[in-house]
């Protein structure tokens, strides 16, 4: 991935990606300068599960752009009495009636370096007669390295070393006068995953790439419109959803009020593990709730196969919902034996093992006295690097359990997601680095270990009609599970799976 991360090799977590807020005809009054942008922070307030570090909001205020953007969560960054004169807090400069803003998971090792601050978003530029332009992105742009070398060729100049910034490049050149046209004669460029959100001195722009991959919902706040990236947001700010913006749809807000159109077509290929881990489970994602899929994968999980056991027990907090689903199919009791912290971040950077593990450890701990002597039923989400579930089973060993029967609600993760997810090279999955699962059950410390199958995954989100041949199935259902199959449906131009790991490739051009 062009922007996320180039520089660190340790980092090993399945990260969450990018969330993006705009809002148009919030209303702007002096009781309420900041309207718009206090309604962005507390929409990315609800969407900070998609990125931790780094998060920006660009307001409009009927004559110039004002921006506030920093590594931190938006509490710190937006919260009153921060960084800022007067202990106001930025919000109160934000001032205007339109706004965007994106919570990001930050590039290099600790999040704090130079590279992660000028990659955070919006990224902004002029475009001479169609006037200034911010962009906010969740995604990731395939093909970023190819156009940047292209660019540079001609010329050109990059200020971060973000994919994102790819688009706002192609815009300027385009020699399309109006600026939705602009914005589709620059993504006809691209190849690769995008849900975007761009404002202008006249208009909000909501646009999906053709497949779908990442999720983008349209909603209404009295008189003004949201585009945002997950239906929580909406709820939060006491806005109605009004409907999913569809794949390859281009949404236009301006004072004549909503247009859309298309910018390409292309068979939807939306990611199944926005199901799976990273979509709050109480967001509308396809119209689908999160909660009940997630249910619903645990269910599978224990109708493929049941373990019997004194309990079961999940790891929070996304492994919660389908535990609760295994429950209920198997009759097994369901029990909260593992405490998350509440103040623990939802995955993190470290940089060697010794202190990943003290992650773990400040972030999970077991009640010893539930599961002393027992038979557990642990129920995960997913493992990628295996640190999670390591230590986990180490605590339950040391509190004295019986027995601890790992069952992780997705199919193995094999494969680095290039569609907007940090992930680990394929080396580094763990999955990738035992011959079969008894070796790691045996690396885990686990008496069993069971994931649940491709075609399992695919009939908890409804699919009926299962083909034979698993690595079809997204393509049939209309879904990306290229992390479990390694069958990406979008064009991998700057990287193909196998190759060169991108940070490698980053390495190479001297980044
Ligand atoms: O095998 P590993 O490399 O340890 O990664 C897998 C773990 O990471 C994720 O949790 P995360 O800590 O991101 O957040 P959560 O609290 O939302 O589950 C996921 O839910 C697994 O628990
Ligand atoms: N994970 C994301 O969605 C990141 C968005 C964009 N590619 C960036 O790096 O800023
Ligand atoms: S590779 Fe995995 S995480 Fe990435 S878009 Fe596809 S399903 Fe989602
Ligand atoms: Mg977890």
């Amino acid at each position: 991935m062009l922007t996320t991360r180039p520089f660190d090799a340790d980092d090993d977590h399945f990260h969450e990606e990018c969330a993006v807020f705009g809002i148009w005809g919030a209303g702007s009054d002096e009781d309420n300068p900041s309207r718009a942008a206090a309604i962005t922070a507390t929409g990315l307030h609800a969407l900070q599960h998609r990125g931790q570090e780094a998060c920006g909001i660009v307001a409009f205020d009927k004559s110039q752009f004002l921006v506030h953007r920093a590594v931190g969560l938006v509490g710190d960054v937006f919260g009153k009495g921060k960084a800022d004169r007067g202990g106001a807090g930025p919000l109160t400069r934000l001032v205007g009636s339109s706004a965007i803003g994106h919570t990001r998971y930050a590039t290099s090792g600790k999040g704090a370096g130079p590279a992660s601050i000028r990659n955070i978003q919006p990224l902004w530029t002029d475009l001479d007669e169609t006037g200034g332009f911010a962009l906010a992105h969740n995604g990731n742009l395939t093909n970023a390295m190819a156009l940047k070398a292209e660019l540079r060729a001609e010329g050109r100049r990059f200020q971060s070393t973000s994919d994102t910034e790819v688009i706002l490049d192609l815009m300027a050149r385009s020699r399309e006068r109006r600026l939705a046209n602009r914005l589709i004669d620059a993504l006809s460029r691209v190849v690769g995953a995008y849900s975007i959100v761009g404002l202008s001195a006249k208009k909000l722009i909501g646009v999906r790439d053709p497949s779908g991959v990442r999720p983008l919902v349209l909603g209404r706040l009295d008189n003004a419109w949201i585009i945002c990236s997950e239906t929580c947001a909406l709820d939060i700010v006491g806005a109605t959803f009004v409907r999913d913006i569809e794949p390859g749809e281009m949404i236009v807000i301006d004072e004549d009020g909503m247009q859309t159109r298309r910018i390409g077509a292309a068979p939807r290929r939306f990611c199944i593990f926005e199901y799976i881990y990273f979509s709050r489970p109480d967001s509308f994602v396809e119209g689908r709730n999160v909660y009940s899929i997630r249910q619903a994968i645990g269910r599978e999980l224990a109708k493929e196969e049941t373990h019997s056991a004194d309990m079961v027990i999940p790891v929070p907090d996304s492994g919660t919902p389908a535990a609760v689903g295994y429950a209920k199919e198997s009759g097994i009791p369901f029990e909260l034996a593992v405490t998350r912290s509440q103040l623990a971040g939802r995955s993190f950077i470290e940089p060697d093992q010794e202190s990943r593990e003290q992650v773990v450890r400040r972030k999970l701990n077991v009640n010893r006295d539930m599961v002393r002597g027992k038979s557990v039923v642990l129920v995960d989400d997913s493992i990628v690097r295996g640190t999670t579930s390591k230590i986990l089973v180490k605590m339950f060993r040391d509190a004295g359990v019986r027995e601890v029967h790992m069952r992780i609600a997705s199919p193995p993760t094999r494969s680095p997601c290039y569609y907007g997810v940090d992930t680990p090279s394929k080396g580094e999955l763990i999955f990738n680095q035992y011959a079969n699962l008894e070796q790691m059950e045996r690396h885990l410390g686990v008496d069993s270990l069971r994931y649940l199958s491709v075609p399992g995954m695919y009939r908890a989100v409804g699919e009926t009609d299962i083909p034979e041949d698993e690595t079809e199935c997204g393509a049939k259902a209309g879904y990306c599970d290229a992390c479990f199959t390694g069958k990406y449906p979008i064009r991998l131009v700057d990287n193909s799976e196998g190759s060169v790991n991108q940070k490698d490739l980053f390495r190479e051009l001297g980044y």
